[in-house]
């Protein structure tokens, strides 16, 4: 297998008995041309400067509106000074996702329930709606961005540190209908260094809730049986 990284869960996910539908590659640090220049040759040996420069642009399109987002964030809790050092630490992992239509009697699951470990995720897909996302309250919402100009965010756990609490990382999963594969593409912001809980979202009334932590360890301790088998991996990781 060829789309591997060093960093866990970065790569190819597929064939996995209990998840037939689901298929998925990985393309690290794909708002560099290094980057996907890097999967493109691995995938296609002449190279495939068309795939490569179309990846490449949306990438740094959708990075913009994740910087936007998380800008928005940042400001919303009045520590935007921590705004720039964050997004100058920060890199992206482009996930290429088919999760096919089901055939009669195949289990319609397409990908497990579960929260990101990113610190945000922008989603967006085909005409094909099959993302369940969890409220707080613990109702489902079957999200529909079937329209090619929405995006969906969704918080990951690192965010969800961060805010000490206030942002949930949602569980979410994806459940296939109708007859129609579904493709979608999810890019994830990883911080490469240590995320802590800015000092104004900490006060007598939010005690501390988690320890300054390696964003990528998280990743690294997601792949342990304990990091896999905790209920809230984040957590389990560096919670307070
Ligand atoms: O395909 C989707 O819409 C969601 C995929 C997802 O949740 C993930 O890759 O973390
Ligand atoms: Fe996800």
């Amino acid at each position: 297998m060829k789309n591997r990284y060093e960093k866990p869960l970065n790569g190819y996910v597929g064939q996995i008995p209990k998840l037939p539908l689901h298929e998925s590659l990985g393309i690290d640090n794909a708002t560099s041309i290094e980057g996907t220049r890097f999967f493109t040759n691995l995938m296609w040996p002449q190279g495939n400067d068309r795939f490569c420069e179309y990846i490449s642009k949306y990438a740094k399109v959708v990075a913009g509106l994740d910087q936007m987002v998380t800008r928005m964030i940042f400001e919303s809790y009045g520590v935007e000074r921590y705004h720039d050092a964050y997004t100058d630490t920060t890199t992206y992992l482009l996930r290429l996702l088919k999760n096919r239509a089901p055939q009669q009697s195949e289990p319609t699951l397409g990908f497990i329930t579960h929260t990101d470990k990113s610190f945000t995720t922008i989603l967006h897909q085909n005409q094909v709606n099959a993302l369940e996302v969890e409220t707080r309250d613990g109702n489902r919402i079957n999200v529909d961005f079937s329209s090619p100009s929405s995006f969906v965010v969704i918080a990951g756990d690192a965010l969800m540190a961060w805010s000490n609490d206030r942002v949930l990382s949602p569980r979410h999963q994806v459940v296939m209908s109708g007859n129609i594969d579904r493709y979608s593409l999810g890019l994830f912001a990883f911080n490469n260094g240590t995320i802590q809980v800015p000092e104004e979202l900490v006060d007598d009334l939010h005690p501390l809730k988690y320890n300054t932590f390696d964003h990528l360890g998280l990743l690294r301790f997601y792949r342990t049986d304990e990091g896999y088998n905790s209920k809230c991996p984040i957590k389990a990781y560096c919670g307070v």
